[in-house]
């Protein structure tokens, strides 16, 4: 087996990630919130060898959002609901630092880890969507002050996860002692944003601690990757694009004082595959007829704080929005704008393409065509230090999955970069990542598994 083995997640975004996915034949239209079809596609997944599948998340809908977000599955409750119907592909869950607190979060993510038998992460977004503060009863931060309350949100909850030494918990049914009160520790934080006496009413995990993803990729995004990730959802861009943004990530986890092989890095991709480079055309053309240009552009303003974009001409070059987007999704929106300015679309070319190719997460144009394509250009991404893995959010989940497993995975494992066994038990099994010892188990050994060899990384 390659030492470059590719790591995939796979989303399970309803039918898929096209705003329209409901619509095509391979997917039941209430996907969202069809159990069954979740657990056929998470066993499939699991069965093909991918390492986890990925629940995103909002909390603010509207009459125009995208139908898979006007009715879905709140993601701890899918994913412990996934633990029991699967054995081992990872299950990681989006939950926001703005819109909860880190006891609950703490918990229900360590509990998901002990049911699953160690294969839970939690995605820590900031929620962009300004609505989401009139759902909770209180104002939306703005970007800056969502990261700032991000970084002590996953301190505390980090610290939470160390609160029972991995012995804590005698319980010798002779003697009568359940545990061993100087193997708890009592976390008595006191920030800016949280007041948190502690200690957790759950023991450490089969991972030592669930496994922390991290998607946003400002300045800020990157700072609290470096810091407390070990996996990071990024947009996916061009290769150049996304070597930059890897070698950033890796240098700023290097600052940190930490081993960069330990952040590993995931760019979102939809895969639109055929098996010859026509049929992949044709499976886009096909994918394209699902959605109205009325659709496209309420898909693109969810990128810009529900900007109206009815109002602009469709075939005029894409407007100058300013600011606009800065407050919500602002590195995807900044991607979007750029690649318009870049390549002189027109707002009707920017919508449908966002639409139908960057689907949420990131470019497909480099992922569309033949299978035989779509692996050399995935083997390339990682053999050139652009990636660690791949997130595939599948314009349609039915015949996506389907067309991967089926044409892509087995040229994949030919070359020696794919195995239809996951390595281990674990999530950290899967990506080759150390148990997460506690802070309080050997300091001195923590700190040196963590020190960075010189050239460590690609
Ligand atoms: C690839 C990617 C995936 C994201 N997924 C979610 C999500 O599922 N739910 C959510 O509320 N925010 C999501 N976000 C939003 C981020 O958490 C963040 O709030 C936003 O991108 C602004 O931060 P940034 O400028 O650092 O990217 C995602 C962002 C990116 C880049």
């Amino acid at each position: 087996m390659s030492s470059k083995r590719i790591h995939f997640g796979v989303m399970l975004q309803g039918a898929g990630v096209n705003m329209n996915a409901w619509r095509h034949p391979s997917v039941p239209p209430n996907a969202s919130i069809n159990f069954d079809f979740y657990v056929e596609r998470a066993r499939k997944a699991e069965a093909a060898g991918l390492d986890f599948v990925f629940i995103a998340d909002g909390l603010y809908i509207h009459e125009k959002s995208f139908p898979h977000f006007l009715n879905r599955f709140e993601p701890v409750a899918i994913l412990s609901a996934l633990a029991a119907m699967t054995s081992r592909i990872g299950l990681v869950g989006t939950m926001s630092t703005s819109y909860s607190d880190p006891y609950t979060l703490a918990r229900q993510f360590g509990s998901i880890d002990m049911i699953s038998g160690g294969r839970a992460a939690w995605n820590a977004v900031t929620s962009p969507l300004e609505g989401s503060g009139r759902n909770y009863s209180r104002a939306h931060p703005d970007h800056a002050l969502r990261y700032k309350i991000a970084d002590e949100y996953l301190e505390v909850v980090t610290k939470l996860w160390d609160s029972w030494d991995d012995d804590a918990f005698i319980r010798d049914v002779k003697s009568g002692r359940f545990m061993d009160p100087s193997k708890m520790h009592r976390l008595d934080h006191h920030g800016p944003f949280f007041d948190v006496e502690g200690p957790l009413n759950i023991a450490r995990s089969p991972q030592g601690q669930p496994l922390i993803f991290q998607a946003g990729a400002s300045d800020a995004g990157i700072e609290l990757a470096a810091k407390y990730a070990d996996c990071v959802f990024t947009n996916g861009g061009t290769l150049e694009k996304a070597q930059t943004f890897y070698r950033k990530v890796k240098d700023a986890a290097r600052a940190h004082g930490r081993n960069p092989d330990h952040i590993k890095i995931f760019p979102g991709t939809g895969p639109v595959i055929g098996a010859t480079e026509e049929a992949a055309q044709e499976r886009l053309r096909e994918y394209g007829k699902l959605l109205t240009i009325e659709d496209a552009l309420n898909y693109l303003s969810h990128f810009f704080q529900q900007h109206d974009f009815s109002v602009y001409p469709l075939d005029e070059p894409f407007p100058d929005l300013g600011d606009l987007g800065k407050d919500g999704f602002r590195s995807t929106s900044e991607e979007i704008s750029r690649i318009a300015r870049e390549r002189g679309l027109t707002l009707r070319e920017v919508a449908v393409e966002t639409a139908t190719l960057r689907a949420h997460i990131g470019t497909s144009e480099t992922f569309t065509g033949s299978a035989e394509r779509i692996a050399g250009e995935m083997i390339r991404w990682i053999d050139e230090g652009a990636a660690d893995g791949f997130m595939l959010g599948f314009p349609v989940l039915g015949c996506g999955l389907d067309d991967f497993v089926d044409l892509v995975l087995p040229i994949l494992a030919e070359r020696g970069y794919h195995d239809m066994q996951t390595q281990g038990t674990t999530l950290r099994d899967h990506f080759g990542l150390p148990y997460r010892e506690s802070v309080y188990a050997h300091p001195a050994d923590a700190a040196a598994e963590e020190q960075v060899p010189a050239m460590a990384g690609r």
